[in-house]
């Protein structure tokens, strides 16, 4: 029987603080604010029969990496189907529901996102975590954010 092990990161030092706000409709989102983010992840590997699967050391350094990326900006959803972005000069000018929002270019992360939730930042972090894993040998990754302690959301990678 082939062994797998799961190997879980979950460390009060994976973090990010960002702005950000929810869009729940065409007309309706929230207010801007922020959070400090948390990011954990757990991978499933082959047991090697020294009882070895992976250095969990490589994957902290990793996640540790991801947040440090996202850390201390504005968090803005680029593909949204409900606001549009353009360049202004220093700025993003955004436009809402008839509104417009103007934030530095230096503070702000366009990132390729539909909403600036935990569930789309836990898939956009995902998708980077397995580029940058790519060719080890795990059989899944699963990446959680959390934008407060009780709440969470996950995206799961499997090889196929
Ligand atoms: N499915 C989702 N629902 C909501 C999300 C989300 O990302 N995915 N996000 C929000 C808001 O961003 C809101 O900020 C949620 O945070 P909130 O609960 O207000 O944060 P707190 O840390 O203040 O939590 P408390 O329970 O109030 O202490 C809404 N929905």
């Amino acid at each position: 029987m082939a062994d797998y092990t799961s190997l879980h990161i979950d460390k009060e030092s994976h973090k990010f603080s960002a702005a950000h706000y929810t869009i729940f409709s065409a007309t309706e989102r929230e207010r801007l604010h922020g959070h400090n983010y948390s990011v954990s992840a757990r991978f499933i590997a082959p047991l090697g029969d020294n009882g070895f699967s992976a250095d969990y050391n490589v994957y902290k350094n990793r996640l540790a990496g991801l947040c440090e990326e996202l850390d201390e900006y504005m968090l803005l959803a680029a593909e949204s189907p409900y606001q549009r972005i353009e360049e202004d000069g220093n700025f993003y000018r955004v436009h809402f529901n008839g509104e417009e929002m103007l934030f530095l270019r230096a503070d702000t992360l366009l990132l390729p996102i539909r909403n600036a939730t935990v569930e789309e930042f836990s898939r956009y972090l995902l998708q980077k975590l397995v580029a940058l894993s790519a060719g080890e040998g795990l059989t899944e990754i699963e990446l959680f954010v959390a934008s407060g302690p009780g709440q969470k959301a996950g995206s799961l990678w499997r090889s196929s």
